[in-house]
Formats: C-alpha cells, sequence, structure tokens
C-alpha cells in the first residue's frame, strides 16, 4: 500500500488568542481530488499554507510527500504545484513569459502553448499584466501551479473570479490532471464544483473538520425530501422522509391534476449550510458557557 499524499493529525495553528486551526486530521490519498468547504475565516488557507510549506504550524503532524513542509526541501518543491489565495503575481511577464519562467525552475515542464491553451489564455499569452482581467490573472496562476507537472496541486480558490467558460475549462483540467494521477486538494465556496470535481469534500467551520465525506456520502446526511405543489392558489410545501406515501396519500384527497406538483432532494449546498448551522450553534453555545 502506499502512503497516503498528504497526513495530518492534530494540526492547530493560533494567531494570538484565536485558532485558527484547531486540531485537524485528515488524510489524502494519492490520485484523490478533495475539496475543502466552510465559510470565510474557517481555516481553509491557513491549513493549505501550512501543507505547501509557506507558514508554521503551531502544533501537530503534518507529512505531504513523505515529508514535513516545516521542513521543505528543492526536490520536494518540484513534485508540488501551489496556488494560494493571496499571490500577487508578476508585474512585468506576460503569460507566456511567467509560463517560460516557470517551465525552467522544473525537471519536466508541461508544454507551454498547450498549457496556455489549457487555462485559455491563447489569445492573451503576449499581453501586458496590467491589461489582464483579474479573472484572467488568475487563470495565469492555475497555469503556474500546474507547470511543473506536480504529483500534487494545492489550489486555494482557484477559480473565484472567472467567468462560466472559464470555470468549465478549469473542471477538465483538473479531471485531466486527475487522469494522470495528480493528487490535488482544492479549497471553494462552490458547491456544485466540489459536487462535480472531489472525490472527497471536508467541510471545516471555526478551525475544525465537521464533516468529511464523499459528495453522495453528504448529500445522503438528508432524509427528508420535499414535496411542494399548489392547493387554491397557495403554493405548499412540506419535508417528508417517504415522498412516495406522501404522494400516494395526497393523491388520494385530490383529483385530477395537481398543479404544480414536485419532488425535490436536498442538494449539497442544503447539507452544507445545515452542517455550518449546527457548528455555528455549538460554538455560541460553547461562547456562552466559558462568558
Ligand atoms: N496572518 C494572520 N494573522 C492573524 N490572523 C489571521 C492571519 N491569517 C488568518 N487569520 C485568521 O485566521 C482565521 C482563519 O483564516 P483563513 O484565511 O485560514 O480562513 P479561510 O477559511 O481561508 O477563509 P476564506 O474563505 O475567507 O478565504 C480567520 O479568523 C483569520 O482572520
Amino acid at each position: 500500500m502506499t502512503t497516503p499524499a498528504i497526513e495530518i493529525a492534530g494540526l492547530r495553528k493560533t494567531y494570538g488568542a484565536k485558532n485558527a486551526v484547531d486540531g485537524i486530521d485528515l488524510e489524502v490519498h494519492r490520485g484523490e481530488v478533495f475539496a475543502l468547504l466552510g465559510p470565510n475565516g474557517a481555516g481553509k488557507s491557513t491549513t493549505v499554507e501550512i501543507l505547501g510549506g509557506f507558514r508554521k504550524r503551531t502544533a501537530g503532524e503534518v507529512t505531504v510527500l513523505g515529508l514535513d513542509p516545516a521542513h521543505p526541501t528543492r526536490h520536494w518543491r518540484e513534485r508540488l504545484g501551489v496556488m494560494l489565495q493571496s499571490t500577487s503575481g508578476s508585474t512585468v511577464l506576460t503569460p507566456r513569459e511567467a509560463l517560460h519562467h516557470a517551465a525552467r525552475l522544473y525537471p519536466n515542464p508541461r508544454d507551454i502553448d498547450e498549457t496556455l491553451a489549457t487555462v485559455g489564455l491563447t489569445e492573451k499569452a503576449n499581453e501586458k499584466p496590467r491589461l489582464l482581467s483579474g479573472g484572467q490573472r488568475r487563470r495565469l496562476e492555475v497555469a503556474l501551479a500546474v507547470m511543473g507537472n506536480p504529483e500534487l496541486v494545492f489550489l486555494d480558490e482557484p477559480t473565484t473570479g472567472f467567468d462560466p467558460e472559464a470555470r468549465r475549462q478549469f473542471w477538465t483540467l483538473i479531471e485531466s490532471l486527475r487522469d494522470q494521477g495528480t493528487t490535488i486538494l482544492l479549497t471553494t465556496h462552490y458547491l456544485d464544483e466540489a459536487d462535480r470535481l472531489a472525490d472527497r469534500i471536508g467541510i471545516i467551520a471555526n478551525g475544525t473538520m465537521v464533516a468529511l465525506d464523499t459528495p453522495e456520502g453528504l448529500r445522503a446526511r438528508a432524509t427528508d425530501a420535499w414535496v411542494s405543489w399548489n392547493e387554491d392558489g397557495t403554493l405548499r410545501r412540506e419535508p417528508t422522509p417517504t415522498p412516495t406515501a406522501f404522494l400516494r396519500d395526497l393523491l388520494s384527497r385530490h383529483d385530477g391534476e395537481i398543479p404544480r406538483l414536485q419532488v425535490t432532494h436536498p442538494s449539497l449546498e442544503d447539507v452544507y449550510l445545515e452542517l455550518i448551522g449546527a457548528a455555528q450553534a455549538d460554538a455560541d453555545a460553547a461562547k456562552e458557557v466559558t462568558a
């Protein structure tokens, strides 16, 4: 059995009195696409920065590709691709020049033209950086992160600011990297993105992991379906764990067509919001106890 790409046990990071990361345990398997979700300030970026060797942890054990990121080596860095949330980017290099420069840092770089095309920057390859839009700069950062054909890629909110077409291109890129066996850890606020790309999802709130499951497993946590229909000109909506029985009963009480009859199942977003809401309520209750 191969060792996991990432192993984290009891990870903590404090900033003064603030527990930004408050005891996270996680294993990310080789070849897995793992998505970290969580509200603003949950601790996602801090975790990614520690894993990438850009930030020191306060406590805990961390191994990334067999090495402690607090003591990085050049060879280890060559095997990683990293896109942080707050990279400033070059102010002088065009996209082609930036990729050319990055390619020289790696033993086995990707093809520059193919990478520019993959992120939809072919037309902007020779553009001055100040003339690139925010979304185009982010696309360039994605390209830079994958330029070295990394074994493991960290992408912190990679598609923020992308137009819908750029997001689709990004999804195709992630799927092709996964097909090549690349391990990917990404953070996102887009539930549809996590649902589409991730093998597993970790949901972080207040620095702790409140759920860790496959997208399907998370969705299955919601037991109730919703039945909605129009009755006497009013839209009715009821939750039910047994929608078939509910419908049978509803049909027996109505003759003919029931206007706007619909059965829906909770989305990943519904489950996410419920988990985050519960975590926040727990945190508020804990605060009251200590106050
Ligand atoms: N350099 C720092 N100094 C002090 N506090 C910090 C620092 N960086 C982050 N924090 C705090 O740590 C917590 C976690 O921040 P982090 O950036 O990891 O969250 P996040 O989940 O990535 O949020 P977002 O979705 O907004 O990017 C926040 O409360 C934040 O204010």
